[in-house]
């Protein structure tokens, strides 16, 4: 089976730095894959370099193969239909998916809108309000009615949240990246988050590239886990063996901090 993406080799470097250096990965059509590394590691430089949303002034090199196009070197707008029908992605804050000045359910709406058209199909404005309202209870929002009429600012950040989830999956992509979607939440709504993404993207069975610094917070959704240490991937492998046998010391150093929180948070029950 071909891969839905296909990473070789990926390069990124400003005038005078290489940020990312000889990152190859493939993930397989429906297979999570977490992505994981301390602060500056790179994992956000190659989420963007896969969307093709990397600032100007940085360099790329190597290969990206996504849904069977190549993004390194794409024009801009050879990527836009790319963007939503293969390839959709939730980031930290919400809000840099919302628009402030316009109603949730309108944004949502307009997603839906979208991509129909990208699929040849104009729909009527009540299939339109029926596929939202559908969206809107599949995110498990409470008084969904309310929540469509409001603007981002009169909701929860997790609410916020979950609607930049409902845009992501009215574009029904291939893959979705997810950039420590639940790191800006507090620790019960960022356990709801994780399930819902779980379960949605098992369901429409959609490829998941999930970003976090933390590896249990990985070990709950993906698979497979790349560990990600100053622009270069160091250790790769399925989430359970990475936890029994790290083998690169900071691998093991990351599994030791989240074995102790585990006994630390025991202890204190
Ligand atoms: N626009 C930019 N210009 C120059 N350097 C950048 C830019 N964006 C990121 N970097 C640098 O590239 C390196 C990788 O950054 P990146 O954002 O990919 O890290 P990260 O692993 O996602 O970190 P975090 O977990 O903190 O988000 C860092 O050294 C960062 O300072």
């Amino acid at each position: 089976m071909s891969a839905l993406l296909s990473v070789e080799n990926l390069e990124i470097r400003t005038a005078d730095r290489v940020l990312v250096s000889g990152i190859s990965f493939s993930l397989a059509a429906g297979e999570r894959i977490g992505l994981i590394g301390e602060s500056g590691s790179g994992k956000s430089l190659t989420a963007l370099a896969v969307l093709g949303l990397l600032p100007e002034t940085m360099r790329v090199s190597g290969s990206i193969l996504l849904d069977g196009r190549q993004v390194v070197g794409a024009r801009d707008r050879d990527l836009v239909p790319l963007r939503g029908r293969s390839i959709a992605a939730v980031f930290q804050e919400p809000m840099t998916a919302l628009d402030p000045l316009m109603r949730i359910g309108d944004q949502v709406a307009e997603v839906v809108r979208r991509r129909s058209r990208r699929d040849g199909a104009t729909l009527a404005g009540a299939d339109v309000k029926a596929k939202v309202a559908g969206l809107l209870q599949r995110i498990a929002l409470p008084e969904p009615e309310r929540i469509a009429r409001a603007f981002p600012h009169e909701i929860s950040g997790g609410q916020r949240q979950r609607a930049a989830i409902a845009m992501a999956l009215a574009c029904r992509p291939k893959l979705l990246i997810a950039d420590e979607p639940t790191t800006a939440l507090d620790v019960t709504t960022q356990a709801e988050i994780l399930k819902l993404l779980e379960t949605l993207v098992r369901d429409e069975g959609m490829g998941l590239l999930f970003i976090s610094h933390d590896l249990p917070v990985v070990a709950t959704i993906a698979e497979r886990a790349l560990v990600m240490r100053q622009g270069e991937l160091i250790e790769h492998g399925p989430v359970g063996t990475l936890f029994d046998r790290p083998v690169h010391p900071y691998t093991q150093g990351l599994v030791a901090a989240a074995r102790a929180f585990d006994e630390a948070l025991e202890a204190a029950l």
